[in-house]
């Protein structure tokens, strides 16, 4: 079902001391920061030649990734996303089995443009799994 790794996500508690890291530590291309008020984040990315990493910061009152800040006040990896070809069947497969799928089940526009979907990190081995369609 899967197919590519598209990025992986680190939760940072300062976005520009991160893009600073990867920028002129590790010398990656690095984009300004992108706020994503549909996800509560802004997000900072970093092309690699063979995926993504994407640097995020909690965005407004109610973000997603604030608890898990506050669990891990230096940061630390919060997802992985993967590609799938077709995401409704995927997302349907997948509830067949059992899988939680967050929010209200529908997908949503990610920071690339596409619809996406994220899956319970308690039903995947403490990972929590974005799907984004292809
Ligand atoms: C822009 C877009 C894009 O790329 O296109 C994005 O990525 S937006 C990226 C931001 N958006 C999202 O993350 C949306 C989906 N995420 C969510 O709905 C939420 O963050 C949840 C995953 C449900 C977690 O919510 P919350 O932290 O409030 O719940 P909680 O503290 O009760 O956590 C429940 C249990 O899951 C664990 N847990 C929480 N977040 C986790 C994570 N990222 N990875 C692994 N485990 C995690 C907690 O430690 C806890 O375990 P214990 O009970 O054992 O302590
Ligand atoms: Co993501």
């Amino acid at each position: 079902m899967i197919g590519q790794l598209n990025h992986v996500a680190i939760a940072v508690p300062d976005l520009e001391a991160a893009a600073a890291d990867y920028r002129e530590t590790l010398g990656a291309k690095v984009s300004d920061p992108v706020p994503q008020p549909d996800h509560g984040v802004t997000v900072v990315f970093v092309e690699l030649p063979n995926t993504k990493i994407e640097l995020l910061h909690p965005l407004g009152e109610k973000s997603p990734i604030q608890a898990f800040l506050d669990k891990n006040p230096s940061g630390g990896i919060h997802h992985v996303c993967y590609e799938v070809e077709d995401i409704l069947s995927a997302r349907d497969v997948l509830k067949g089995q059992g899988k939680r799928v967050l929010g209200d089940g529908n997908p949503k526009i990610g920071a690339h443009g596409k619809p996406v979907l994220f899956l319970h990190p308690k039903d995947f081995t403490g990972t929590l799994v974005e799907l984004e369609q292809a």
